[in-house]
């Protein structure tokens, strides 16, 4: 078997240009979409994810707010740039790029985003929208997953599925979302506290792969047939990503996310639509009047 290739490079792109039709929209009701990001120290990594977000913003006319400090930034310096971002009209999203530097209350500068303005849905009050089932920005790696598997007919009601990581931008949250009952999916999450792993993984209908181990899921280990998703980022020694996923499993699995083009460009998408829906709700009033 070789399994279907999930292409998130060219489901994401579909997806921008649907948002560039909206954003002209809002334009002409005099609302500019603006993401504004801010991004703390030095990781190469989190230098390239940020400047492709506002690349995107570029390529679907969203403006751009870039903000930086160093490592060194203090708790106090974090804090007044989100605050400064909470107050400025240009800016309708934003997002703090993750990880932040050792030292750094993380849950503390994420509590301080203004919850309408969470482009990320990592802010508490959304993640606590999402458990009640209400509408609010969803995070942007889970619901990547979630409209990759659509487009490509990945069964999920009743599927058995198994989350591998309990990280806060994608395990904690995919569960919630995989077992709405617009989903009805069946999650089991597994973690480094997991006794069996395998064990879990074999009798998988989809795995997604995001605990940032290379190669962990090995192709005996997936179940013929299954639909996998390697979410996990790690480099080898040429900077090149390896991911959770063994390329061995292509053989086995009946769809495959490849990394990178898979999820990663989903995740880029997914945070553009979060800007778009946000400034669509705040341009509603104007509209009702
Ligand atoms: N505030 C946030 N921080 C982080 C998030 C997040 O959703 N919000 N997720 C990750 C990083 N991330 C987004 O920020 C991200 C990761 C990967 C990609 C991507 O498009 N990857 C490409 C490959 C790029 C490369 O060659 O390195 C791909 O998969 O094709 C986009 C966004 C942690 N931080």
């Amino acid at each position: 078997m070789s399994a279907k290739t999930l292409d998130g490079k060219a489901t994401a792109a579909a997806i921008k240009s649907g948002l560039s039709a909206r954003v002209e929209v809002l334009k002409e009701r005099g609302l500019t979409p603006g993401l504004g990001t801010l991004l703390v120290g030095d990781d190469v990594g989190s230098q390239k994810y940020v400047a492709g977000k506002h690349r995107d913003c570029a390529a679907v006319g969203i403006a751009s707010i870039q903000r930086e400090l160093p490592a060194t930034a203090t708790q106090a310096e974090i804090e007044a740039v989100v605050a400064e971002l909470n107050e400025d009209p240009a800016c309708t999203g934003y997002l703090v790029q993750l990880p932040l530097p050792r030292g750094i209350d993380v849950n503390r500068v994420l509590r301080l985003i203004d919850p309408a303005k969470d482009a990320d849905g990592l802010h508490p009050t959304n993640l606590g929208l999402l458990v009640l089932g209400e509408p609010g920005p969803l995070p942007c790696t889970p619901n990547g997953i979630i409209t990759l598997l659509r487009r490509y007919e990945v069964p999920l009601a009743g599927a058995d599925v198994v989350v591998v990581g309990r990280g806060v931008t994608v395990g904690r949250s995919l569960p919630l979302l995989l077992t709405r009952r617009t989903e009805n999916a069946t999650v089991t999450q597994v973690h480094t506290g997991t006794r069996d792993l395998a064990a879990h993984l074999r009798r998988a209908d989809i795995i997604v792969a995001a605990a940032g181990v290379p190669h962990l899921v090995k192709p005996e280990d997936v179940k013929p047939g299954a639909a996998v998703l390697d979410v996990g980022v790690s480099r080898d020694e040429q900077g090149r990503i390896v991911g959770d996923v063994h390329p061995g499993v292509a053989e086995v699995a009946g769809w495959l996310s490849p990394n990178p083009g898979g999820v990663g460009p989903m995740t880029r998408a997914m945070l553009l639509q979060n800007v778009v829906e946000a400034a669509e709700r705040a341009a509603a009033p104007a509209v009702a009047e």
